[in-house]
């Protein structure tokens, strides 16, 4: 269990990509778009816990792992690690850190290469750090084998000849060999089967207590992070939303994200199965783009309007969803005279047709009824698309319901279970500005 200072300290780390522009961006000359995979996150990890990063594919944590572990070089940001700044290591103390600090990774198929046994793959560290002499190497490989619930009898076998979970075993035995204090477990059950990964999640239990490892344990199972950690630090676009104890995350989850993401783990009742399979609605933006203010908003379901707007949560989202689709001009206005009868000639409907316009465009882009006053409104915006007028259209929308969710970042405190959320904003009055 966490005790003391933090062993790992993570200070608005963040990594942008910017190789993946396409080659037509590069011949138009556009500025390269990076990708903002990690984009500012704090954390302290303290020796002998187990912090849990969880949050959908996609959402940098992976990256997170890799960039506070040097394997991939930051865009900025500080990374402590025993009171040492990582990226400023070289020489004999980067070679301790490379050491004190090792990854498992998910696949134990393509992490192991299949032309070495499994005695030189474990060997391998122990060999490029030149530790001790080959006796020595080859006697430490039979214990850790051993450790790891495999016989020292198998290390001239190749990694083929293992199931994915002896293979898993295999790799948290190289992790191993040089006797690190902090372990990044980046998905070490994900690929396994569900019967196979409670004995490694055991196995890594044991390990760290005998050990005193400290680790980060990335995944996006939630089941798997509430088996093993001590905190849980929750990831969504690049960011961290939300960051507790545990139990605080499964019993009183404060971010809608954490919530949405609890939601959408299956449970083991029947009646419940179908429900709890629903994943958490809309698409997940671009970390190229990523939406202003709290990134959540554009899916989260407690969106909050402005003061003065009365108006039920899914009409908001309704009409947030129709706003989104105005300013990215993802509707196709030639196509809504099909149904009603009436052309669109030159960006434009006639005046006569104009009514007939909105009802028709309503129809198909508004799922629900909304309350008259805010049907007016809607109505409105989109009588300027009758004559493409998309900004005006989006201006209608965004003066009458702009959320301080977009306006505003929110800020992740600093107390023992902070949420970046504006639900949790400490002052009402500030939220609202
Ligand atoms: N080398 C790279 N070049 C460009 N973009 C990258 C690179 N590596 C990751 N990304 C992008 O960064 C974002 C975060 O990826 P990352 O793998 O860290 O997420 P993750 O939460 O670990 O997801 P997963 O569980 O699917 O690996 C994604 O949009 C991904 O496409």
């Amino acid at each position: 269990m966490s005790s003391g200072q933090p062993l790992v300290r993570v200070e608005e780390l963040q990594k942008y990509f910017w190789e993946q522009d396409s080659i037509l961006d590069r011949l138009l000359g556009a500025e390269p778009v990076p990708v903002r995979a990690v984009d500012g996150v704090s954390f302290d990890i303290y020796r002998g816990e187990t912090l849990g990063l969880v949050g959908e594919s996609g959402c940098g944590k992976s990256t997170a792992g890799e960039t506070l572990l040097r394997l991939q070089e930051p865009t900025d940001g500080h990374v402590e690690f025993d009171e040492h700044d990582v990226y400023e290591l070289a020489g004999s103390e980067l070679t301790e850190f490379r050491r004190d600090a090792q990854v498992v990774f998910q696949d134990p198929f393509s992490s192991l290469d299949p032309r070495m046994t499994i005695g030189e793959i474990v060997r391998q560290p122990l060999d490029v750090h030149n530790v001790d002499t080959v006796e020595k190497r080859r006697e430490r490989v039979r214990e850790l084998l051993e450790r790891v619930g495999l016989s020292a009898d198998q290390l001239d076998r190749y990694p083929h000849e293992f199931s994915g979970g002896q293979r898993q075993r295999i790799g948290i035995a190289r992790a191993l060999a040089l006797e690190p204090e902090f372990l990044v477990l980046d998905e070490p059950t994900s690929a396994l089967d569900v019967s196979v990964q409670a004995q490694v999640l055991n196995l890594l239990d044991e390990l760290q207590a005998e050990f005193d490892l400290t680790y980060l344990l990335i995944s996006h199972d939630l089941s798997v992070i509430r088996h093993i950690c001590d905190r849980v630090a929750v990831m969504y676009l690049g960011e961290i939303v939300e960051i507790g104890p545990v139990e605080a995350i499964f019993e009183e989850p404060k971010h809608p994200y954490t919530e949405a993401l609890l939601e959408s783990v299956p449970r083991a009742t029947t009646d419940e199965r179908e429900r709890d399979r629903e994943t958490i609605s809309g698409d997940v933006p671009s970390p190229r783009d990523p939406p202003s203010g709290c990134r959540f908003r554009t899916r989260c379901p407690k969106v909050i309007p402005p003061d003065d707007v009365e108006i039920d949560q899914e009409e908001y989202r309704a009409i947030m969803d129709l706003r989104e689709r105005i300013e990215r001009r993802d509707i196709s206005l030639e196509s809504v005279g099909e149904d009603g009868g009436f052309e669109f000639v030159d960006g434009a409907v006639s005046e006569t047709d104009l009514p007939a316009f909105v009802t028709a465009l309503k129809t198909r882009v508004i799922d629900r009824t909304l309350a008259p006053e805010h049907d007016e409104v809607v109505e409105e915006a989109l009588a300027e698309l009758a004559s493409s007028n998309w900004e005006r259209a989006a201006d209608v929308l965004s003066s009458r319901y702009e959320s301080v969710c977009e306006r505003r970042r929110p800020e992740l405190g600093e107390e023992s279970h902070p949420a970046a959320c504006h639900l949790h904003d400490d002052a009402e009055e500030s939220i609202r500005r």
